[in-house]
């Protein structure tokens, strides 16, 4: 009999992990109330694609999900992957902020070995529980051929995503994870991944990022954008300390004139501003909305505020020179 592919799944809590009080409870449930082990036994047929192992790595809702729980993931996933006796990896993670885990793995984790993260919209008590098919795919994926060197990937509803452009784009469906316009990979169907487009940003091994000794990473918030703003907020986070702010502004990135001000004087004392943009599809265009080779601000291309966050981040642990950090918004 061929060998079963390795997978260990490393469960962070979510819905995924939730239970609620019946079987018709679809909100209103208790997120991150089921371990690793019992989310197995509830998938025997996992048995049948891959030889899996569980580590409960943390059991938050991921609404909860920091930095701190990012830089230890990303450093066991790596430890993991460098591992003979490790195929592939599976993270079972909430939903909320499954695209920004992915994205920081996607930009931190050094192997070409597939890393798969997986949630669900519905707790595992409810009709038609999503989890465990999702679950089921995942490690599908994880432990086929097909998904080395494709970066981290998504999989939920039986579609397979890439980290840096999928989105959750509804609160509470089952189809809630897409990748609009710039398109999602492919499918899992009859007990097969199923790819049509790859990734054609740099990730895991192209990156230039090394987490591996990072104890924190540098304070980057986000500012958001509506008619009649009130700077108040942008002024409150930088006299925080923030090193970096992404402006999720209105439309192509614009700046109402009075947040606009404090983005300049908060320019001025060092802060990277990042022009990202609230709409969710397209391009920032740079030098567009605004003059940012003036500014000396970043635009964030297509990617939206949360993930631009993260790329800030780990762009300011390596530089603060503007250019340098506008090249990495193009290259991930
Ligand atoms: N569907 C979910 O997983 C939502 C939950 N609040 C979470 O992100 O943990």
């Amino acid at each position: 009999a061929e060998k079963l592919a390795r997978v260990t799944i490393l469960a962070t809590g979510g819905t995924i992990a939730g239970s609620g009080a019946t079987s018709t409870t679809t909100v209103g449930y208790t997120a991150a109330t089921v371990g690793v082990e019992r989310l197995i036994a509830a998938v025997p047929e996992l048995a049948k694609v891959a030889d899996v192992k569980g580590e409960q790595v943390f059991q938050i809702a991921s609404e909860n999900m920091s930095n701190d729980h990012w830089l230890k993931l990303a450093k066991r996933v790596n430890t993991l992957l460098a591992q003979q006796d490790v195929d592939g990896i599976v993270i079972t993670h909430g939903t909320d902020t499954l695209e920004e885990t992915a994205y920081f793995l996607d930009l931190t984790v050094k192997s070409k070995k597939p890393v798969v993260l997986v949630g669900a919209m519905r707790p595992g008590t409810a009709l038609s529980a999503d989890g465990p098919i999702n679950l089921y795919n995942a490690v599908l994926l994880a432990a086929s051929q097909e998904a080395v060197g494709k970066g981290v990937l998504v999989a939920m509803n039986d579609q397979i995503h890439a980290a840096r452009d999928v989105t959750k784009t509804n609160t509470s469906t089952p189809d809630s994870f897409k990748t609009p316009e710039l398109g999602m990979l492919g499918y899992i169907q009859g007990n097969k991944p199923y790819f049509y487009h790859l990734p054609a940003r740099k990730n895991t091994v192209d990156t230039e990022f090394d987490i591996s000794k990072l104890e924190a990473l540098p304070q980057v918030d986000i500012v958001y954008g509506y008619a009649n703003v009130n700077p108040v907020a942008l002024n409150a986070l930088v006299g925080a300390g923030a090193k970096g702010i992404i402006h999720a502004g209105v439309g192509d990135g614009s700046l109402a004139s009075s947040v606009k001000t404090g983005l300049v004087a908060a320019r001025k004392q060092g802060v990277l501003i990042v022009r990202s943009s609230r709409v969710g599809q397209g391009i920032v265009a740079r030098n567009g909305e605004a003059n940012d080779d003036e500014l000396d601000f970043v635009a964030s291309d297509t990617l939206n505020p949360q993930k631009a966050r993260i790329l800030l981040m780990l762009a300011l642990t390596k530089t603060s020179d503007t250019k340098q950090i506008q090249r990495m918004f193009y290259t991930y």
